[in-house]
């Protein structure tokens, strides 16, 4: 087999998520060789404006994608909630490892349990799924837009210019932090993730038959029917990154359950639906119907109207 080269955006978490798919895919794959190429993306350099302003979740995806086009690589390694619903003609998502812990993260300044921060607590997100969520629950707190990486967010929690912060459990992890450092995970009631959130996604030219029959091997079949359903509720409801919207489903073997939501970025309309059914996909359009009876399509107008 020849040499397979892998785009890779420089932040740490990226590096540190592409060098774990490597090991991972070399032991299934003993004579295969890889090589990392690094690829500086816009959102990468834009790093003091909301994401939802500067283009949402493609950014960090396209200009990797040309490099796949253009045969500079072979293959990227991409958080599945970065993932734009429709992937563009020619690549396919090849294989989705093993989703990790799929919540989110809560830390605040001295261990204070989200339900015990005090009325007007200041709370780090640039996520309007979280912000919505957590307003819905305590109208009390503020939300307050934070950027940069992980250590980077963390430092500014530290230097008290927020009283916590949200962080996606899975990058905290793959990043080697301890859990010790996480005030609570918040449950599914509270926060819905986002669709994706914890799992991978690895994209290569849908041509390239070789490397696809390698990915294949790599693929979990459950997290698979999970971000199958979930996606296909993105796709539906079309939402952007303008919009709070989040789903998660679980497997059981035969059924897949997803809970789905869309929201007013103020928290003060939250919609959301459980479904279940043997079809990942169907499970994902049903969903999305069933929201959008509710209003979704006029929420989602909405918040679009205001971001603009
Ligand atoms: N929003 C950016 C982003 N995209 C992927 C992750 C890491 C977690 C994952 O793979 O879902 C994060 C960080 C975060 O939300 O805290």
């Amino acid at each position: 087999m020849r040499k397979i080269i892998v785009g890779s955006r420089r932040s740490r978490l990226a590096l540190t998520q592409t060098n774990q798919v490597i090991d991972q895919l070399k032991a299934l794959s003993p004579g295969t060789e890889f090589e990392v190429k690094e690829i500086v993306t816009k959102g990468d350099r834009i790093l003091d404006v909301t994401l939802s302003k500067v283009g949402g979740k493609g950014l960090f995806v396209k200009e990797i994608e040309q490099a796949m086009f253009d045969g500079e690589i072979d293959m990227a390694v991409h958080s599945m909630k970065d993932m734009p619903a429709v992937l563009p003609e020619g690549l396919v998502i090849g294989a989705v490892p093993e989703r990790e812990d799929h919540r989110d993260a809560f830390i605040s300044n001295r261990h204070v349990k989200f339900h015990d921060l005090p009325a007007g607590s200041i709370i780090g997100t640039s996520s309007l799924r979280r912000g919505a969520q957590l307003l819905a629950a305590r109208p009390d707190l503020e939300i307050k837009w934070i950027r940069g990486n992980i250590d980077t967010r963390l430092a500014k929690l530290e230097n008290e210019e927020y009283d916590a912060i949200i962080l996606a459990a899975a990058g905290l992890a793959r990043m080697g932090w301890s859990s010790d450092i996480i005030t609570e995970f918040l449950d599914d009631e509270l926060s819905v993730s986002a669709v994706g959130q914890g799992a991978l996604a690895i994209e290569c030219r849908a041509d390239d038959t070789e490397l696809l029959a390698l990915l294949d091997q790599f693929t979990c079949k459950n997290t698979k029917q999970t971000v199958t359903a979930e996606r296909a509720f993105l796709s539906a409801v079309d939402g952007g990154c303008q919009v709070p919207v989040a789903g998660f489903a679980t497997f059981t073997g035969e059924e897949i359950s997803l809970t789905a939501l869309v929201a007013s970025p103020d928290g003060k309309t939250i919609l959301k639906e459980t479904v279940s059914g043997a079809d990942a996909e169907q499970v994902g359009l049903e969903a999305a119907q069933l929201l959008k009876e509710r209003g979704a399509v006029e929420l989602i107008e909405a918040a679009r109207a205001a971001s603009e």
